[in-house]
């Protein structure tokens, strides 16, 4: 059975790759995604605009939807404080398993819990079943038409507080429209666009920072 492209990321990342060191897994995987095969990963130039929007909410508990093969998890996790933690979600089984490997290589699997299922049945469970309070940082970048009714189902399910940040990747390519507009708005959100490009790609892109008002 010939191997997936998720499986040929991981085996380069395990064959090339420092164990232990995150920003070696995470370079390593940009170098096979711009080299050999493109991939989902949100990338360096998006990682970035991730990475400081992470610092500014130094949470304690994160959220992301749409782990893919882990990289951005892994680009999460390796800024949280001690004791603070990301819980990601993936739909695909295939890909959950390749994340959770990627993870583990990359030595953060203590501060990552990988959730496999639809972010619609997840949200839902996160206060009982995950022992999750309110949300201090959200990173969506799973489905492109699930990003407005899942921040709703996240209000209804009183997950965010005042000061709760929201990133979501891909507002431009291949677009959120509806969460754009959604938040914008919104008289419960403030808002802020950076615009980039799709990763691996000189297409453009952007990210829209969302913060909860209450
Ligand atoms: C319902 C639910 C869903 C999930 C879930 N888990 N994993 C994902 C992945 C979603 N991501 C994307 O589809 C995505 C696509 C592109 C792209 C594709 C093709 C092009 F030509 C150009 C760009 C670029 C990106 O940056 C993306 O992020 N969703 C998890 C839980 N519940
Ligand atoms: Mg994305």
């Amino acid at each position: 059975m010939n191997q997936s492209k998720e499986q040929r990321i991981l085996n380069f990342v395990l064959q090339n790759a420092v164990r232990g060191d995150p920003c070696s897994v995470m370079d390593t995987i940009d170098k096979y995604c711009s080299q050999k095969e493109w991939a989902m990963n949100v990338g360096n130039e998006k990682g970035l605009i991730l990475d400081k929007t992470v610092e500014e909410a130094n949470p304690s508990v994160a959220l992301e939807l749409g782990t893919y093969c882990g990289y951005s998890a892994v680009r999460i996790s390796r800024l949280l404080k001690a004791g603070a933690r990301l819980l990601t979600v993936e739909f695909n089984p295939e890909f959950a398993a390749i994340a959770k490997q990627m993870i583990e290589f990359a030595g953060v699997q203590d501060k990552v819990k990988l959730l496999e299922g639809p972010s619609e049945e997840i949200i839902p469970q996160l206060k009982k079943k995950y022992e999750v309070d309110t949300l201090d940082f959200v990173f969506l970048d799973h489905w492109k038409d699930r990003y407005t009714p899942d921040t709703i189902l996240l209000q209804e399910c009183n997950l965010l507080r005042k000061g709760s940040i929201l990133l979501a990747d891909n507002i431009i390519f291949p677009g959120a429209p509806d969460f754009l507009n959604y938040v914008r708005k919104s008289p419960h959100f403030k808002c802020t666009n950076y615009p980039s490009h799709l990763e691996y790609m000189q297409v453009e892109d952007a990210m829209e920072k969302a913060v909860f008002l209450g």
